[in-house]
Order: structure tokens, then sequence, then C-alpha cells
């Protein structure tokens, strides 16, 4: 589904806009929302000061290691922020109006890391809320199924580097995502999704 009907002159070329206008719920994408240089800017500080962890999960009784690497700032229990996390922030909230206080850096090293098939964790006030995801370096395939997804079809979108996806209120109600693998020789991607917690309650991330 391409539906570019709000392109608007950009300072590097033509700045796409995307309503994939998914039943039940928003979702949004903006490409080249940061120039190209920015996204360069902010791929290379951003994979070199990330203090990047190596999370695991129990997978039945195997404790496996994720196939990304992750950080997480701000919320109660986050990081701190710091100044280029703080300006993409500004600049997302400035486009699609909604504050968000914690951010959650996957950084997926080549084509062997990935995300399994999930819906975003529920926040501590037990609704979900929007959830702003930024991409800079390599595009990947996102895909959106509903989570009653018998017969349903999948939307494959390629998140390129310096764009911005809003995914809607209820979007983890309905609907779940995944970044696949692929075999194709690819650099790293660097994805940030901003999310909105209770304030003063901790946030147990997961997703
Ligand atoms: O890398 C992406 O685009 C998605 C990441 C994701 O789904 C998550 O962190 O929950
Ligand atoms: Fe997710």
């Amino acid at each position: 589904m391409q539906l570019f009907d709000d392109c608007e002159l950009f300072d590097e070329g033509i700045r796409r806009f995307v309503d994939f206008q998914l039943p039940g719920t928003e979702l949004r994408l903006w490409e080249q929302f940061f120039t190209k240089a920015e996204s360069d800017k902010y791929f290379r500080i951003l994979k070199e000061t990330t203090p990047w962890q190596q999370r695991t999960r129990k997978m039945y009784d195997r404790v496996l290691p994720d196939p990304r690497l992750t950080a997480y700032y701000g919320g109660s229990n986050g990081f701190e922020w710091t100044t280029e996390l703080l300006d993409i922030k500004a600049k997302v909230e400035a486009e699609c109006g909604i504050e968000f206080d914690r951010v959650l850096l996957n950084y997926y090293r080549d084509g062997n890391d990935s995300v399994s098939w999930h819906s975003d964790y529920l926040p501590a006030d037990g609704r979900h809320h929007a959830i702003a995801s930024v991409t800079f370096g390599e595009t990947r395939i996102f895909k959106v199924r509903p989570k009653q997804h018998a017969g349903a079809e999948t939307l494959d979108i390629p998140l390129t580097h310096g764009s911005f996806l809003l995914m809607g209120e209820t979007m983890q109600d309905l609907y779940e995502h995944h970044i696949p693998k692929t075999s194709r020789k690819i650099g790293a991607r660097i994805n940030l999704t901003f999310r909105i917690s209770e304030p003063g309650k901790p946030v147990y991330y997961v997703n």
C-alpha cells in the first residue's frame, strides 16, 4: 500500500508522507523526516556512544540472547537523556503533538538481527499509548499484521534512513509487528521507539 498523498518540499528533496489507513488504529510514516546529514550524524553518534546491552530472555527452559542490542533511556529507570536523544524527541513531538517520556533503542548489527512478532509492552497504567518509531541506518522491513491474523494480509513497510513511523494508541491492542532477518549483506540499523509511561511508576521493559 503506497499512499504518498501529502508531499512537501524538503531541504534535500521530497518528504513523503503515508497514512496506511489501518482499520481501528493509526499508522503514519514520514520518510526523510530527518535530513540525510542529520540522519548520518545521529546514526554515527548513537552507534558509537550508546551503552549497548545484550539482553537475554527465557524461552521454555533455555536462556537465549536477544538477536539485537538495546539501550533504554528516560522513564524512572532508564539512562539519563542525551542532547541528541532530546533533540530527536523534540522534533518528533513537534510533528505529532504527543509528548514522550522514555525511549528504547534497538541496534540491529546486520541482517541476522531481528525482532520476532510481538505487540509492545503494556505500560504500568494498563493502557496503550502512541509510540513514535525513528530509524537511522540500513533499511529493514517492518511487518504488521492483525492479532487475529488468520487469512489476513501482512503489511510490509520499508523503514528508511531518517524515517519516522507513528503507531496510534490502539495499534498494540489490535496489531503485532516484526522485523525479519534477511540474508542480504547489509549494514547496521538503529531504531528508536519513543514511548509514554505512567509518571512515577517503574517501567519493566520487555518489548
Ligand atoms: O526496529 C523496529 O523498527 C521495531 C522495534 C520494536 O518493535 C520494539 O522495540 O518493540
Ligand atoms: Fe515493538
